[in-house]
C-alpha cells in the first residue's frame, strides 16, 4: 500500500530553519489536511515532498524509498502536485495544459495515444473543465486555473497527490466539489496531502489533520482530537471548539480572538 512518510525532516531556507523535525505519515486511502498559521512551513513541507526544497536532515519516503533516490521522471509517476499559483504559459489551452500531465507516463518518443486521451477527458470531466477545454489558460479566472492545476496533477495518475491550498481561489461550490473529489480519490487508493487555510472546511471534510507550528507538527489526528480549545488558542490565536451540528456533522465554532 502506498505511503508517504516524513521522518525528522529539517529544512532551511536561507538562514532560517523552516522545518524542524517534521514527522508525518499519509497512507493510501487517506486525506491528511495540513493546517497551521501563516509562515508555519506548510508550503515548504509540501515542496520538500516533491524535492523542490532540499531536506537538510531526516527523510521523505514514498513506499520506503527516499524521494531523493528516485529519478525525477519516476517521481512524477508516483507523486502529482497541484501548486498554489499554477504556472500558465500563454497560447496553451486547458486541454493542452492537462495533457502535459501525461508526459510523465509516456516514453520519450511514444505518441499520445487513446489511453492518454481517455485519461485527459476523464480528469477534465471530474474537475468540471470540459466546457473550458479549448480556452487559453491565461483567459481563465484564478479558480479555474487552480482546477486546471489539479487536473494536470491527476493526469499523471499518481499514487500520492500533494495539493497546496487547492480551495483558496474557489467559490464555495467548487471548494466543496474539490474536497469531495479528494475524498473520492482517496477511496480510489490515492494518498492525499493537502494544505488548507480554512480550518472550518478542514474540520468538516477531512478525517485527519496535522497541525504545523513553527516548522514542527504539534498535533495529528481527528479534528476533534486535534483542534482542542487550548491548541486553537495557542497555535491559531482564536477561541473555539469542534462540535457536532443537528445533522451529526462535525463543525468548528470560532468565537473570536483568544485574547479578546
Ligand atoms: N526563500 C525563502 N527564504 C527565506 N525564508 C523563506 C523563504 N520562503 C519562505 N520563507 C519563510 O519560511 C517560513 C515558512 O514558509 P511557508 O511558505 O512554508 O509557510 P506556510 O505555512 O505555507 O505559510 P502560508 O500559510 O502563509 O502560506 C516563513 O516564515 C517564510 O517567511
Amino acid at each position: 500500500m502506498t505511503r508517504l512518510r516524513a521522518t525528522g525532516v529539517r529544512a532551511r531556507l536561507g538562514e532560517r530553519i523552516v522545518l524542524d523535525g517534521v514527522d508525518l505519515d499519509v497512507a493510501a486511502g487517506r486525506v491528511l489536511a495540513l493546517v497551521g498559521p501563516n509562515g508555519s512551513g506548510k508550503t515548504t513541507l509540501l515542496r520538500a515532498c516533491y524535492r523542490a526544497v532540499p531536506v537538510g536532515a531526516g527523510a521523505i519516503t514514498v513506499d520506503d524509498r527516499d524521494v531523493t533516490d528516485i529519478k525525477r521522471r519516476s517521481l512524477a509517476r508516483l507523486v502529482g502536485v497541484g501548486v498554489q499559483e499554477p504556472v500558465a504559459l500563454g497560447g496553451t489551452t486547458v486541454r493542452e495544459s492537462v495533457r502535459l500531465g501525461r508526459t510523465a507516463r509516456r516514453g520519450w518518443l511514444e505518441p499520445f495515444g487513446d489511453d492518454d486521451r481517455a485519461v485527459v477527458e476523464d480528469v477534465l470531466g471530474r474537475l468540471g473543465l470540459l466546457h473550458l477545454a479549448d480556452r487559453d489558460v491565461l483567459a481563465l479566472s484564478g479558480g479555474e486555473r487552480q482546477r486546471v492545476s489539479i487536473a494536470r496533477a491527476l493526469a499523471q495518475q499518481p499514487r500520492v497527490l500533494l495539493l497546496d491550498e487547492p480551495t483558496n481561489h474557489l467559490d464555495l461550490r467548487h471548494q466543496l466539489a474539490v474536497l469531495e473529489l479528494l475524498r473520492s480519490l482517496a477511496s480510489d487508493g490515492l494518498a492525499v496531502l493537502v494544505t488548507l487555510h480554512d480550518l472550518r472546511l478542514a474540520t468538516e471534510y477531512c478525517d485527519r489533520m496535522a497541525v504545523l507550528d513553527h516548522g514542527s507538527v504539534v498535533a495529528e489526528g481527528t479534528p476533534e482530537d486535534v483542534l482542542r480549545p487550548a491548541l486553537l488558542a495557542e497555535v491559531f490565536g482564536v477561541r473555539g471548539r469542534v462540535g457536532v451540528d443537528r445533522d451529526g456533522r462535525r463543525t468548528l465554532d470560532v468565537r473570536g480572538p483568544a485574547d479578546a
